[in-house]
């Protein structure tokens, strides 16, 4: 197994877990988010004002083709990374792909004082994060090799399951006791 790969909806906790999984392992970490923003030097509203959320989809593609080329990293992907079929092929190929799962009432609150997913700016929250829900759950699980509830556990029990989960499916590492 060469990465773990990080999918689900906004707000499952796919950065902030992914973060301290990457420690754990002593493994590099990248948010699909942040290196898109890095290099177009813009921030995802406005990429998503400037180029519609196709072009958005566009960049994250290329993003994921060339983040999935390295190995030894933990990757957590955009909401809207499974939208794609080829993204979908290019994550289960090259890493363990975990689907972190969150009810949309865990979601709404985590995101309520978002600015920055621009798909969650206008409208009702709750409904949005709902419908995104129902078209994506399926997409979720035919990508993911694990999925893993979230509930109400911590961030740091959330990495520990899937560093476990990461073995059972033949993840070899020794763990980093200061991560
Ligand atoms: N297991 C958890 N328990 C409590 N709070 C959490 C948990 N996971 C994430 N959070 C909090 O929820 C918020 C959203 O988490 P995060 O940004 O990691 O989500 P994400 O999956 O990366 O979302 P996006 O797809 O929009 O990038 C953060 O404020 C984070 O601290
Ligand atoms: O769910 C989505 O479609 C998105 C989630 C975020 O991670 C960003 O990739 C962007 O805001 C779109
Ligand atoms: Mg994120």
């Amino acid at each position: 197994m060469r990465n773990i790969i990080l999918i689900g909806p906004m707000g499952a906790g796919k950065t902030t877990i992914g973060r301290i999984l990457a420690n754990r392992l002593g493994w590099q970490f990248h948010d699909s988010d942040r290196e898109i923003e890095k290099r177009t030097g813009a921030s995802i509203p406005l990429i998503f004002d400037i180029e519609g959320e196709a072009g958005f989809r566009d960049r994250e593609h290329d993003m994921l083709a060339d983040l999935t080329a390295g190995q030894g990293m933990v990757l957590a992907t955009g909401g809207g990374a499974v939208l794609r079929e080829d993204n979908r092929k290019l994550l289960r190929e090259n890493g363990l792909v975990v689907y972190l799962f969150t009810s949309v009432e865990r979601q709404f609150e985590r995101t309520q004082h978002d600015t920055q997913r621009p798909l969650l700016q206008n409208g009702d929250r709750r409904a949005t994060l709902q419908r995104l829900m129902d078209e994506r759950d399926p997409l979720y699980r035919e990508t993911a090799h694990v999925v893993l509830e979230t509930g109400g556990q911590t961030p740091r029990a959330m990495a520990d399951r899937i560093l476990a989960a990461s073995r059972q499916n033949g993840l070899e590492t020794d763990d980093n006791p200061r991560g």
